[in-house]
């Protein structure tokens, strides 16, 4: 198994913000994290990656238990991530940007040729500063930031979040070829349909709680099972 989340409480501060959450993400496989707005699905990333510390269960990323883990250690270990705000440093040019986030790591790395493959736009913006990128190409840079961090799995928060069309295929293109080298992902959605759309399995989260998980094609064919658990939000 490549992460096992097993029964965490996460505050922040006294508010509690997920209760008793389980979940499970194979090699390879792709997890769609789904649910309304502050249900818990950026705390849940937040838990794994040791941001946001959970109160009591355990977290394990390939057998290891990382719950206390220092952030850093856990990207060493292999664990991507992609946040819903980007987090880029503006003065700094994309080219800048991917060499910070390049590390060795257990799994496969990935080369700026190769990132620039998968995102042909990035090669022409090299030497731009970020701050001056529009949405979807902040995108592009986080992805490939993440790639050039050489994941076992990466976490992404909302990829689709702001971006046109074209550029949300694109992502989940990336998403699948990940999956076909054997790298897996958690994908975090407002989108239920997209994410559903690369996804393996489901789970579905509800004011802190997982409310259902299981198939991800299931749940996409089945418009009355979603609209009951989703609502509005596909
Ligand atoms: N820094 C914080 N301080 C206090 N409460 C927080 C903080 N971050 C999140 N929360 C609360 O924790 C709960 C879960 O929030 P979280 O951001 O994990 O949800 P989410 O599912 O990612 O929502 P969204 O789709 O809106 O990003 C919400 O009730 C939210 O208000």
């Amino acid at each position: 198994m490549m992460l096992e989340v097993r029964g965490i409480d996460t505050f922040h501060g006294e508010t509690q913000a997920l209760f008793g959450v389980s979940l499970s993400v194979g090699a390879g496989e792709v997890l769609a994290l789904l649910g309304a707005n502050g249900a818990g699905k950026t705390t849940l990333i937040r838990s794994v990656l040791g941001l946001t510390r959970p109160r009591r269960g355990e977290i394990r990323f390939r057998d290891k238990v990382i719950t206390t883990w220092e952030t850093h250690d856990i990207a060493r270990a292999g664990v991507g991530w992609v946040p819903d705000d980007r987090r880029l440093c503006p003065t700094l040019t994309v080219a800048k940007n991917l060499a910070l986030g390049t590390k060795a790591t257990a799994y496969r790395s990935w080369s700026v040729a190769e990132v620039t493959e998968v995102f042909t736009a990035l090669k022409y913006l090299m030497a731009r500063d970020a701050e001056t990128l529009s949405g979807g190409e902040m995108q592009m840079v986080a992805i490939g930031r993440a790639l050039l961090g050489s994941p076992g799995l990466v976490l992404f928060d909302e990829p689709s979040q702001g971006l046109a069309p074209k550029i949300v295929s694109d992502v989940m293109a990336v998403i699948r070829r990940l999956k076909a080298e054997g790298i897996a992902s958690v994908v975090v959605e407002q989108n239920a349909d997209v994410a559903l759309s690369v996804a393996d399995r489901a789970v579905i989260l509800s004011r802190g709680h997982v409310v259902w998980q299981g198939d991800a094609r299931e749940l996409a064919a089945d418009h009355a099972l979603k609209q009951s658990l989703l609502g509005g939000l596909q």
